[in-house]
């Protein structure tokens, strides 16, 4: 940290000093050669002979920052001034093409839009399929610049476009971050659920109410349907320094990796069969975690429809020494099992609320997915 605080003086005092970049300046292509090198193949393989998405999710945030730093590249510099990190996984939709542990993934991206200090980067995977590489996943994060000791915001160089596919891509970047501030001023942390999410919650409690007794507080579940209470599973890390990143922060990836994982085993017990991600949405890296913290991860299902899963992963940190809990990041993640699930259903207000959410992470899925037998991405 010492050295980083030497690259202050690297540092743009506006974003009008930093030279414009085009897309093309930060597209990457990087080869994850597991066909071509079993010994990488134990760190990504799955006891069903699949790859490891917790794996691809760490992949996929070291990727996004890489991408901003040649975005904003200093070629007379030896290092960047500037520290990447991720605020937001908007979106990882998966495709429906099985991922194997033995051959080729390629991944690719550039940075899609800018703001002043905050910038949208896509990605994209592919894995070789009868020699050619086919679309597996498509991934939208948001990154954002800090100061050379991540203190304060820093401005990152601005994007030009060349065509009128790279404005159609900018101006879907704008909408995305219109989108976002829209989803998040609707947010039931802030306002009150519409009058028709009320009908459907208000609805769900009188199907709980048992028909012998003339009272609220008797309640019965309907048949296939669980309480959303005993759908929880809850799990603890130390985060230790080998998870940090390089500015002695948790490494994204990793937080990402225990949340997927632990919200993979929710629906697996939830679901009674191994389930398949099909979306990944709405990760919000609100605070850093420092090294050393106790992370504390608590998973439930919270929608389910069909064969779908909606799970929302909690996680909070506390110092040993300090008992007071912070929230850092809250995970959506949608699964599908192989068979119809069971419905959950909220019993108090606060769970009712956690139910519309997961509804609503739910609805904004771009595209339905329908199960396939080659759709394996595991845990
Ligand atoms: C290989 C190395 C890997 C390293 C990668 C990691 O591991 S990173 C580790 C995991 N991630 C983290 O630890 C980050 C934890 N979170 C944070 O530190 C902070 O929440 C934050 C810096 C991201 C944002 O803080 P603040 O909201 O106070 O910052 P500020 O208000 O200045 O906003 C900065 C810019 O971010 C944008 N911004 C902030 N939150 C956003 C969100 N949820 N979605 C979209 N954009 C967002 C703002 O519009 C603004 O962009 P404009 O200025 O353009 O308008």
């Amino acid at each position: 940290m010492e050295e980083r605080k030497l690259l202050h003086s690297f540092l743009a005092a506006s974003q009008k000093g930093l030279p414009p970049r085009r897309m093309k300046d930060s597209y990457i292509e990087v080869l994850l050669p597991l066909g071509s090198q079993p010994e990488l193949r134990e760190k990504y393989l799955t006891v069903q002979n699949t790859v490891r998405f917790g794996r691809i999710l760490e992949d996929l945030d070291s990727l996004g920052v890489l991408i901003c730093y040649m975005h904003n590249k200093i070629h007379s510099a030896k290092m960047s001034p500037l520290s990447i990190v991720t605020a937001l996984v908007d979106r990882i939709d998966m495709c429906k093409k099985s991922l194997s542990p033995e051959q080729d993934i390629k991944f690719s991206g550039h940075v899609s839009w800018v703001g002043k200090t905050s910038m949208e980067v896509k990605m994209h995977m592919f894995q070789l399929h009868d020699n050619e590489f086919s679309p597996v996943l498509d991934a939208t994060f948001v990154m954002v610049a800090r100061d050379s000791e991540n203190k304060g915001p820093a401005f990152v160089n601005p994007l030009t476009l060349e065509s009128p596919e790279e404005e159609e891509i900018f101006r879907q970047g704008e909408l995305n971050k219109g989108t976002r501030v829209a989803f998040s001023s609707m947010s039931l942390l802030k306002m009150a659920p519409t009058a028709e999410e009320r009908t459907a919650i208000h609805e769900m409690f009188l199907n709980t109410l048992d028909p012998k007794t003339v009272s609220f507080r008797s309640r019965v579940l309907p048949p296939n349907a669980v309480w959303m209470e005993n759908s929880k599973l809850k799990s603890l890390d130390i985060c230790h320094p080998q998870e940090r990143n390089i500015f002695n922060r948790i490494f994204g990836g990793f937080l990402m990796r225990k949340a997927y994982e632990l919200g993979w085993a929710t629906a697996c017990n939830f679901g009674g069969s191994r389930p398949f991600i099909v979306a990944v949405d709405d990760i919000m890296f609100q605070k850093p975690v420092e090294v050393g913290s106790l992370l504390f991860l608590s998973s439930q299902v919270c929608f389910t429809q069909g064969n779908y899963i909606q799970v929302r992963v909690h996680s909070e940190v506390a110092s040993l020494q300090d008992k007071e809990h912070m929230t850092t990041n809250v995970f959506h993640f949608t699964f599908m099992s192989e068979k119809e699930v069971p419905l959950v259903f909220p019993r108090t207000y606060g769970e009712s609320m956690l139910y519309l959410d997961g509804q609503r992470h739910f609805s904004s899925m771009s595209a339905p997915v329908t199960l396939k037998k080659d759709h394996l991405i595991e845990p």
